[in-house]
């Protein structure tokens, strides 16, 4: 890999995914309230199954980006279709799910009681909220927590919660904006791991990640999306072609500090 064929142009922003088309943005622009202008032209499609890490510098609109996707803002200038919807369309149908730095889970609930608490919110019935509140507690490993409160576990095993919780309405798309900043290394190298693990068993979830941090953008993504300071825009996206599964032996490879190197270099233009 150079770093002169790393990067596509971003005319030819096309993904190389494993599915079909999932996202579309187009002459995507955001201006908030106040005159800030967050993101400018911003132009791409996002294939199902892929694991795309946004990295940039604080305040280029990665958070924004996510939430035009989310539903949660809306658009000043061009077009967004989630799988031909509109991201609130999509919303509603629970094919969209967020996981924060910040674990948002509720202090008086146990862990499966805050796994189960969005499956309750839309109506499903007991029986199943349980069994699927199981299923993805197994996925993060705390089955044996799941009568804990949030104040018993460390700050990886609540991500954990969080992540399971996530988890449990079976999102097509998956927005993780800086999960595991607040982390240790050591916690956070596994929890990649496992998120990795997650994310291989089910081939059409697609997983959007915001990292300030290059070594993890490397380890996880198929592909790098790299924006610009404000204006947010798209500079380029990588394909980080190197195989799954991945584990210790690809951190500690040339092959991954070469692309570290490519991405830094890239980031510093
Ligand atoms: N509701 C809002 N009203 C006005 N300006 C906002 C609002 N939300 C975000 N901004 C501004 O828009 C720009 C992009 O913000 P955003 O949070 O998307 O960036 P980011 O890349 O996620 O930043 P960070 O890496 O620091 O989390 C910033 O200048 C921010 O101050």
């Amino acid at each position: 890999m150079s770093s002169q064929h790393a990067f596509a142009s971003e005319t030819q922003r096309e993904t190389t995914g494993k599915g079909r088309q999932l996202v579309a943005m187009k002459e995507l622009d955001k201006v908030y309230g106040n005159g800030t202008v967050a993101l400018s032209d911003v132009n791409m499609t996002i294939n199902e199954g892929e694991f795309i890490c946004f990295l940039g510098p604080s305040g280029c609109g990665k958070s924004t980006i996510f939430k035009l996707i989310a539903g949660l803002e809306e658009r000043t200038r061009g077009d967004i279709e989630i799988l031909g919807m509109s991201p609130k369309e999509a919303r509603k149908q629970s094919d969209i799910a967020f996981v924060f730095q910040d674990h948002t889970l509720l202090p008086w609930c146990s862990v499966i009681d805050n796994v189960m608490l969005p499956l309750k919110l839309r109506g499903v019935p007991k029986q199943e909220r349980l069994q699927e509140a199981e299923r993805v507690l197994a996925l993060v490993g705390l089955s044996d927590h799941r009568k804990s409160l949030p104040r018993h576990l460390s700050g990886g095993m609540k991500m954990r919660v969080s992540i399971a919780r996530a988890l449990a309405s079976r999102p097509k798309l998956l927005l993780m904006d800086e999960p595991f900043g607040a982390l240790d290394e050591i916690t956070r190298q596994s929890l990649q791991d496992e998120l990795l693990k997650i994310w291989q068993q089910d081939p059409s979830m697609t997983v959007l990640f915001v990292t300030h941090n290059t070594f993890e953008a490397v380890y996880l993504s198929t592909q790098i999306v790299a924006m610009t300071a404000r204006p947010g825009r798209v500079s380029a996206v990588l394909n980080v072609d190197e195989p799954f599964p991945r584990d210790d032996s690809f951190r500690t490879s040339a092959a991954f500090s070469q692309w570290v190197r490519t991405v830094s270099e890239h980031m510093q233009h």
